[in-house]
């Protein structure tokens, strides 16, 4: 299995293009099952959330070809009768669940396996189910695989207990197909809700109200194939202004859509750092010495909790101390321990990280917990004397497309190893 090795220490210098979101991308595959139809998928990220995306796709009886060099996919996914998707497909990812909204909207039923996903606490289906539910399937969990059928999917109102990401973008395909009005209220405002309301919308659906808390869906008795690009990282972006941050250095983030940003941007002025936004990019320019911050995880516009366990590695450099409130999920401080190797100084009580910031962190043998804790870890590398190892590194290649190169092209010492 890969490692990361990273020589701390260097002061990050350039420009990096940031890639497709993930999080919109790993719905919008899932979703052209609704077109029964050719889909061409542009700025795709080439990471392994997508290529098993793929594969499942293909085993479901699509034609899918990704190309890694244009990032663009061709879906044709006529051919699909049916969907299940078995344990050994959908633990992969947590995306899986997103094959349940499309193939009930488009066969009316699906049967699919829990999905994986990062471990980072409790994550529960409910409200997916819920929507599911008020859309008129029946919906029963037998051996671990969730089966969904409807005679006849009607629209509803519902209104979500949570703001849920995934519940929002599940009803939000199946009620595409639904006949009549459907209404989520307290619906997730996520960018990649949006982004995948006008994919539906660009395959013939009439998805309305997107980013902001009620989102209003007119079902449609077909939808076809369409070209779509898919919009850029929020999480990269925030994690490479992160990383340049870290090594005090001047790093151009391009290919981004500021406004996305602004939760990060905010925190890292703060903390003292300087940030030019342009129309598409912007500039972090590091400092010496950091300020403490304190931060609380919300749902969108505030600070996303993909974007914690980075910032937090950061702070463990800042001068005073830096509170992390995480409200979202209550497992994500598994890579504390891994930091506390380092050197930092973090102590967790129930959902609160109180973290003193120390002089410097010193390079050892870690490994990541999930994706974003990889992530984390690369940052902590990045600023720590010596050399860091980072183990289980597939957790980072789920989400983070080539960030070795990337991070080599702009001057930091890493190397992958076998
Ligand atoms: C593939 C993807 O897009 N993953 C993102 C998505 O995950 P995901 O879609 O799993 O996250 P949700 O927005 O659904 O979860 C938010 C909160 O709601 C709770 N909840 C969720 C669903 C439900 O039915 N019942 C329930 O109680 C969860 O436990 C959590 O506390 O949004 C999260 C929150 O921004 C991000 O961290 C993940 O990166
Ligand atoms: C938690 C994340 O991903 P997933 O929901 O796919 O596990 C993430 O992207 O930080």
């Amino acid at each position: 299995m890969g490692k990361l090795l990273i020589e701390g220490g260097c002061k990050l210098k350039g420009k990096i293009n940031v890639s497709g979101f993930k999080n919109a991308a790993v719905a919008i595959i899932p979703a052209t099952i609704l077109a029964g139809d050719k889909c061409i998928i542009e700025n795709l990220p080439n990471i392994e959330d997508v290529h098993v995306l793929k594969r499942i796709l293909t085993q479901l009886g699509g034609n899918v070809s990704f190309d890694h060099e244009q990032k663009l996919m061709k879906a044709d996914t006529s051919k699909i009768e049916d969907c299940f998707a078995s344990y050994e497909m959908a633990k992969e990812l947590r995306a899986s669940y997103y094959l349940l909204g499309a193939s009930l909207g488009r066969f009316k039923k699906a049967r699919v396996s829990f999905p994986g996903g990062c471990n980072i606490g409790s994550r529960p289906i409910d409200q997916h189910i819920k929507g599911f539910e008020a859309l008129g399937a029946k919906v029963q969990i037998e051996h671990g695989i969730i089966h969904v059928e409807a005679e006849e999917l009607k629209g509803a109102e519902i209104y979500l207990d949570v703001a849920s990401v995934g519940a929002t973008i599940n009803i939000m395909m199946a009620a595409c197909r639904a006949t009549g009005k459907t209404i989520i209220e307290n619906a997730a405002k996520e960018p990649h809700i949006v982004d995948v309301a006008n994919f539906l919308n660009a395959m013939g659906a009439d998805v309305r109200g997107a980013g902001t808390d009620v989102i209003k869906i007119h079902g449609v008795d077909e939808m076809h194939g369409c070209t779509y690009s898919v919009i850029p990282d929020q999480i990269e972006a925030g994690t490479f202004m992160i990383m340049a941050a870290s090594t005090g250095g001047d790093v151009i983030i391009d290919n981004i859509i500021p406004k996305h940003l602004e939760p990060i941007t905010a925190k890292l002025r703060e903390m003292g750092l300087e940030i030019e936004e342009y129309g598409e990019s912007l500039r972090v320019v590091g400092k010496e010495k950091l300020k403490k911050a304190n931060i609380k995880t919300l749902v969108y516009p505030g600070f996303p909790t993909d974007l914690q366990q980075p910032i937090s590695a950061l702070l463990t450099q800042a001068e005073g101390t830096s509170i992390i409130t995480e409200t979202i999920y209550e497992g994500r401080f598994k890579y504390v321990d891994e930091l506390k190797r380092m050197g930092a100084q973090i102590k967790v009580e129930g959902n609160v990280a109180i973290i003193q910031g120390v002089e410097r962190l010193s390079g050892t043998e870690v490994a990541a917990t999930d994706l974003r804790a990889g992530a984390a870890l690369v940052i902590a590398g990045l600023m720590a004397d010596g050399v860091t190892q980072i183990d289980n590194i597939h957790y980072i290649d789920r989400g983070y497309e080539s960030i070795e190169k990337k991070l080599l092209s702009l001057g930091a010492k890493i190397k992958r190893v076998e």
